[in-house]
């Protein structure tokens, strides 16, 4: 049973040419308690997949179509109030780049602290107190902190605060956008293994954006992996990392260096991903497709079912059942330093 069930979400912007979809299409479930990773180079739509799943458009923005439902409610058809509800304390975001956001003139424990009120306006004063300090343990930043401002504190400092101002309100579900990107190798692994073990313990579900292969593979049950706004495939983390279907993921996976296989150069996907505005023809990755035929230009592309690995693993391609075989050669002659 799906906490959040995301159907054939279109959204995008209005210009002189028409509208532009930014997210088209998209389709996605989310369980209680379960992790999804969506991936896909800069520019793909996920950061927007997110804004429009917790409907925040920017001001040119709109959602054109589909429909976005958190435990049964339609988030289209629900008053502003109940939408304002459900933000932070039923689905809340930490939102990439927060951790430079953050207030610099209000202390941090009254970041927190309003942050609860908000959503509890009947809770005492030490109700609020207590549970700052809950998150803030919870988060593993020290209780001087509270009184301190943001431009005091380091960057993983700060990134617990972001991630513990997301938690404040127990939600049912966190949308992580790079949650740790700013920061370096040694604090992403610190952070993320934090938030790992506070969803073990709260058991809140996840969609963690992020560009790092391997911190999804660690973090998700399944996977997402988009391209020019459009899932490009899906599936098991297992499956898809292990044996992926589609040559865009293929490319992305061996653009990473491998630690099994120290022999192989990580390669880099020719070409570069396209804008929303770009007019797409066929399939939207063959311009860059080592696997590309002239007819993939004028196949209307979909997402179909892997045989082998059952229903839940789902790929855009049509040519599916030869990506296979060809795997292991498809980028040969792409290196990282081409
Ligand atoms: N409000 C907007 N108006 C016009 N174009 C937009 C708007 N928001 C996003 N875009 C464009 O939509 C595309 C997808 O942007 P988005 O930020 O969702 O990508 P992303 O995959 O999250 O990239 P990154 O990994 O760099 O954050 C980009 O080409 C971006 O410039």
């Amino acid at each position: 049973m799906s906490i959040l069930e995301v159907r054939d979400l279109v959204y995008g912007y209005d210009s002189p040419r028409g509208f532009v979809p930014i997210v088209d299409h998209v389709d996605l479930d989310l369980a209680a308690g379960e992790s999804l990773g969506v991936i896909g180079e800069s520019g793909s739509g996920k950061s927007s997949l997110l804004y429009a799943v917790m409907r925040i458009l920017k001001r040119n923005t709109r959602i054109a179509s589909g429909s976005v439902k958190f435990k049964g409610d339609d988030l289209s058809r629900i008053s502003a109030e109940r939408l304002g509800d459900i933000r932070w304390s039923g689905m809340s975001m930490v939102f990439q780049g927060a951790m430079n956001a953050l207030n610099p003139i209000i202390r941090i424990g009254s970041i927190l602290g309003e942050a609860y009120a908000r959503h509890h306006p009947r809770a005492s004063r030490a109700e609020i107190r207590d549970r700052v300090q809950e998150i803030l343990d919870l988060v593993r930043v020290p209780s001087h902190v509270r009184t301190a401002f943001a431009h005091e504190l380091s960057g993983g400092m700060r990134q617990r605060v972001v991630i513990a101002l997301a938690l404040i309100c127990h939600p049912d579900v966190l949308l992580a956008d790079e949650p740790t990107t700013a920061l370096d190798v040694v604090l992403q692994d610190e952070i993320m293994a934090r938030l790992e073990e506070i969803r073990a313990k709260l058991r809140f579900g996840m969609i963690l954006v992020s560009h790092d292969l391997a911190l999804i593979a660690e973090t998700s049950n399944r996977v997402m992996v988009m391209y020019a706004g459009q899932i490009v495939e899906t599936g098991a983390v297992r499956d898809v990392i292990d044996r992926p279907r589609h040559p865009y993921t293929i490319g992305l996976l061996q653009s990473y260096p491998s630690l099994q296989d120290m022999q192989r150069v990580p390669i880099s996907i020719p070409g570069s991903p396209p804008t929303p505005e770009t007019a797409f023809r066929g399939c939207r990755f063959a311009p860059r497709c080592p696997m590309a035929e002239p007819a993939c230009l004028d196949w209307v592309s979909e997402l179909s079912a892997v045989e082998e690995t059952g229903a839940a693993h789902k790929v855009r391609c049509r040519r599916v059942d030869e990506v296979d075989a060809c795997a292991a050669s498809l980028y040969r002659n792409q290196r990282s330093d081409a």
